[in-house]
């Protein structure tokens, strides 16, 4: 295990919508060598700490986040914050599949474009392969990049937006059940996917899936009634949990 800083920390993280407090006094570590998943049931609060992360919650109108987040040590919340270039440092990726309703490359080149990661045309060409590539969606695509990115399969568009989110050099990738509007053979790739991106890139994955967590994970977040019960390493969580309610939950007594 390295003892390497977290890539990002959380302390005393609580959230409100209006007056109903969604995330009661949160604090994590996320490290650069581990996927991170959330688990919990349905409204504990797993999708509302995931957004705190990279200020996703900015977007939700009466939704309110205390405590300290930092991103390498950086606070996250601080005045000076570029929210733009903290959410493509921190990418997201979406329960529903939701690529931009334009060509495959031009999903792709986006981000690279307005964040001025490319010198040449020849430059972007070359950041769109490889994140394509990276996605693991390069050989279905390479033909026709100028297709719509909407006309691809479920499981190609999930791909595509993880292209998306990779092509701007994130540090951290969060994804919010990522496959949850999928088929098994499409989920089972974008497991793969997320074993061959870890250590790249730090990764937090929600999911309703706990054989999904115990597949992808080497940490894991269980979350009840907006309160982190308990985080340790996968395994130890699924074997040998130490509260009572992690157990009741990894044995189906609820959720
Ligand atoms: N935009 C919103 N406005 C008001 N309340 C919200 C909003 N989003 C979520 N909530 C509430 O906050 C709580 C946590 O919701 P959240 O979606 O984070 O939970 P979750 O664990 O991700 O659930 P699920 O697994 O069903 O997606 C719930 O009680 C939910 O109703």
């Amino acid at each position: 295990m390295s003892n390497a800083p977290p890539k990002m920390t959380a302390s005393g993280v609580d959230v409100f919508y209006g007056a109903k407090q969604a995330i009661r006094n949160v604090s994590i570590d996320v490290r650069q060598e581990d996927v991170t998943a959330f688990i919990g049931p349905s409204g504990c609060g797993k999708s509302t700490f995931l957004r705190t992360l990279n200020r996703m919650n900015d977007t939700i109108p009466g939704a309110r986040v205390s405590g300290d987040i930092r991103l390498d040590g950086e606070d996250v919340y601080a005045k000076t914050m570029d929210v733009v270039q903290l959410r493509a440092r921190v990418g997201m990726v979406f329960q529903k599949p939701n690529p931009f309703p334009k060509s495959i490359f031009e999903n792709v080149a986006y981000g690279p474009r307005i964040h001025g990661l490319a010198r040449s045309r020849a430059d972007l060409a070359q950041i769109v392969e490889r994140s394509l590539t990276r996605a693991g969606l390069w050989n279905e695509v390479k033909d026709r990049l100028g297709d719509s990115g909407t006309a691809l399969s479920g499981g190609q568009q999930q791909r595509l937006c993880i292209a998306r989110a990779i092509a701007v050099d994130p540090e951290v990738i969060l994804m919010d059940e990522p496959c949850s509007a999928l088929d098994p053979v499409a989920t089972a790739r974008i497991e793969e996917l997320i074993h061959d991106l870890r250590g790249r890139y730090a990764i937090v994955i929600v999911t309703h899936n706990m054989q999904q967590a115990a597949r992808v994970s080497q940490r894991t977040a269980f979350f009840h009634l907006g309160q982190l019960v308990e985080y340790g390493d996968t395994s130890d969580i699924f074997t040998n949990p130490r509260e009572e309610r992690t157990k009741d939950y990894i044995t189906g007594r609820y959720g």
